[in-house]
Formats: structure tokens, C-alpha cells, sequence
């Protein structure tokens, strides 16, 4: 069993596993006369393999108590996927580099503070959407298209908020 306490999220340290969306941080330029900043090209999203398209969801999620516990981590090996909460809610977020393994060293977790969005880049390792304290909705943007795009690999993992 692996015990992690997650750490606030920041883009340094989760540049290994993908992008950090946060319009406080990322750069922008007025359009719209002015009326509007645009935060432009703030991740990468992948869309590989047959068929494959962009794909913009909503997903609505329930809340998961914590410690938070996880039996497997799960990989899309032809996508990114990314969330974005509408509502402001704050998430945690398990991630361990792509791989065809993972080790145990290599797996982090984080919290987001409800301004933070991520996009997991292809393969990158993780946990499921897990949402804190209520109903979560999130802009989700992942991949479409043929063929298999999610793996799962068993992993036994207890979350806690870093005091
Ligand atoms: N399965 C699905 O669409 N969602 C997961 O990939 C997830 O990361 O929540
Ligand atoms: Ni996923």
C-alpha cells in the first residue's frame, strides 16, 4: 500500500505528467476590443491513432471522502485529457510518468486550490476525476477515435491532504 499527503498543485512540479491551466499565471492578450483577455495555447492536446478527434465533454462528478482510497491508476496512451472545473471545485490528482510500469518512487500526488485546471499528456498515468467536497463539474477535453484509450493498472494508493 502506498501512502501519499498531497501537495499543493504548481506547473514546475507537475511538468513531468502535463500542463497546469490557471489563468492566474498564464500569459494573455487582449481581444474583443479590449473587452476580453484571451489566455492563449495553454496545453498540448493530443490526439492520436485512427479516427481521432478532439473530443469537449462536461463531466459531473460526485465527491470522494478522504483519505482517498485508490486500487489502480489509469493511462490514455492515444490522448491527452484535460479538466477544468466550472464551479471552482478543487480535485486531487494522482499521477505517475508514461510508462509501461510504474514505480512506486515516482508516484505524486497533488490538490488543486478550485482556480486550477490540468491536462494529463498521453500515457501519463492517473487517478480518475476525484473531486473534494461537492458535486463537481468539469470541461473535460480528450480524445476520440478507434482503437483502445484507457489502461488501467492496479495500484494500491491511500490520499491525504498535506497538513
Ligand atoms: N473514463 C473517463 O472518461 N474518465 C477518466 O479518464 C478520468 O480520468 O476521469
Ligand atoms: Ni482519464
Amino acid at each position: 500500500m502506498l501512502t501519499l499527503e498531497a501537495k499543493l498543485l504548481t506547473a514546475d512540479a507537475f511538468a513531468p505528467f502535463g500542463d497546469v491551466l490557471d489563468a492566474r499565471t498564464s500569459a494573455s492578450y487582449p481581444i474583443n476590443a479590449g473587452r476580453t483577455q484571451r489566455h492563449h495555447d495553454l496545453a498540448k492536446v493530443e490526439t492520436l491513432g485512427d479516427n481521432a478527434h478532439t473530443l469537449i465533454n462536461i463531466f459531473v462528478s460526485q465527491p470522494v471522502s478522504l483519505p482517498l482510497s485508490l486500487t489502480f491508476l489509469e493511462r490514455h496512451p492515444q490522448g491527452s485529457q484535460a479538466f477544468m472545473p466550472l464551479r471552482q471545485e478543487r480535485f486531487i490528482i494522482v499521477v505517475a510518468p508514461p510508462g509501461e510500469t510504474i514505480a512506486l518512487d515516482e508516484v505524486q500526488a497533488f490538490v488543486t486550490d478550485g482556480r486550477q485546471g490540468v491536462n494529463y499528456r498521453a500515457g501519463t498515468w492517473h487517478a480518475i476525476q476525484s473531486v473534494l467536497e461537492r458535486e463537481g463539474e468539469f470541461l473535460v477535453v480528450d480524445r476520440g477515435g478507434d482503437g483502445n484509450n484507457c489502461d488501467e493498472y492496479p495500484l494500491d494508493v491511500t490520499v491525504t491532504l498535506a497538513q
